[in-house]
């Protein structure tokens, strides 16, 4: 399938003034302006396919937001090549925009003096979709964001869980083929959160939608995505399915045993105490040495346990180790 989002070896380098050290420094960097070059993409290349919905993550300034604007066409690449739905936003931006949906969540792109549903009419025209496809969309779109409840509310009166939702209807009222999400959730509740996630895997499943996510909430991309493309420093250090990278980037697993009473020997070959508290010991262990079963039925024969749980590693630890290792 051909992919819908295309970038080879995009590389984006920004130009900064050096500053001096200190008043002198200081004076010296005015009166003597240097430069320096850094690279805030550096080499990267990644393929999205159609109907994907793909985290983009990485720690701050790892080269998300610069990637989001080159491929949505604000920033020009200093080198490598990037296709949205085969069209390059550099040769042909007017193109490309009408193919992308942006949300960011920190920014509207909603008209804070005229009510809700003028702002639609208003980005109606600016995005010249035809009045027909605009009611049908409109119609999907309210139906699933719940908007009728406040169309006629001015934007500035909107609480931020409405506005996100009006921001995501205004993002989808030309029919895009690819979202872009940045930070959609941002000081959201957890009710609002919920609806925002649900309307983005309802876009998905019924229209086929792509979706590029960026956030710095470990909760959306466990919810939404199945394949993470990880950043830093400019490039992409991981980029696969979900559960592979954890397994990958976590190998320890961990069991937690509640003693029945104090014991001397606690040791097991092949798992190591991090932790005792008491009655309560944690050993960790990995996967391919021991099994949780075997280390389990081990422990049992010579410990007389309580109680025990085994804790899987999840997304937070994986992207704690992808942040500590590059
Ligand atoms: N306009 C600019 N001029 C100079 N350097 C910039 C500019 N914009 C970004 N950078 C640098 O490029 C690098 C990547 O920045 P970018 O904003 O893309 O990171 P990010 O991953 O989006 O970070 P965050 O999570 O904090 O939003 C950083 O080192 C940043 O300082």
């Amino acid at each position: 399938m051909e992919a819908v989002i295309e970038v080879i070896d995009l590389v984006k380098e920004y130009t900064i003034a050096k500053k001096g050290r200190g008043l002198r420094g200081s004076l010296k960097s005015l009166l003597f302006p240097q430069k320096t070059k850094v690279n805030g993409v550096d080499g990267i290349s990644f393929s999205i396919a159609p109907g994907e919905i793909v985290g983009y993550i990485g720690p701050n300034g790892a080269g998300k937001s610069t990637t989001i604007k080159m491929l949505t066409g604000i920033l020009h690449p200093t080198s490598g090549s990037i296709k949205v739905c085969g069209i390059s936003p550099q040769a042909d931006r007017k193109a490309v925009v009408g193919k992308l949906g942006v949300v960011f969540g920190q920014r509207t792109q909603l008209y804070w003096d005229l009510r809700l549903g003028e702002s639609f009419e208003l980005l109606r025209r600016i995005y010249q979709v035809d009045k027909a496809t605009y009611e049908e969309n409109m119609a999907v779109l309210g139906d699933v964001l719940k908007l009728n409840d406040f169309i006629d509310t001015p934007v500035r009166q909107l609480s931020l869980g409405q506005r996100m939702r009006g921001d995501l209807a205004a993002a989808m009222l030309h029919s895009p083929s690819v979202l872009f999400l940045d930070e959609p959730t941002i000081g959201l509740d957890a009710d609002a959160k919920h609806a925002i996630r649900d309307f983005i895997k309802e876009m998905n499943r019924k229209m086929g939608l792509t979706v590029i996510l960026t956030t710095h909430d470990l909760d959306d991309v466990e919810q939404l995505c199945s394949r993470l493309v990880v950043v830093n420093h400019g490039k992409v250090v991981e980029d696969g399915p979900i559960d592979s990278i954890i397994g990958k980037l976590t190998p320890h697993r961990l069991l937690v045993v509640e003693l029945e009473r104090p014991c001397d020997d606690l040791s097991h070959p092949a798992a190591t105490i991090i932790k005792q508290e008491g009655l309560k010991v944690w050993y960790q262990f990995e996967k391919v040495r021991v099994t949780a079963a075997e280390l389990i039925s081990d422990l049992s024969q010579k410990l007389p346990i309580q109680d025990l749980s085994v804790k899987e590693p999840d997304i937070e630890d994986a992207i704690r180790a992808v942040y500590k290792g590059y």
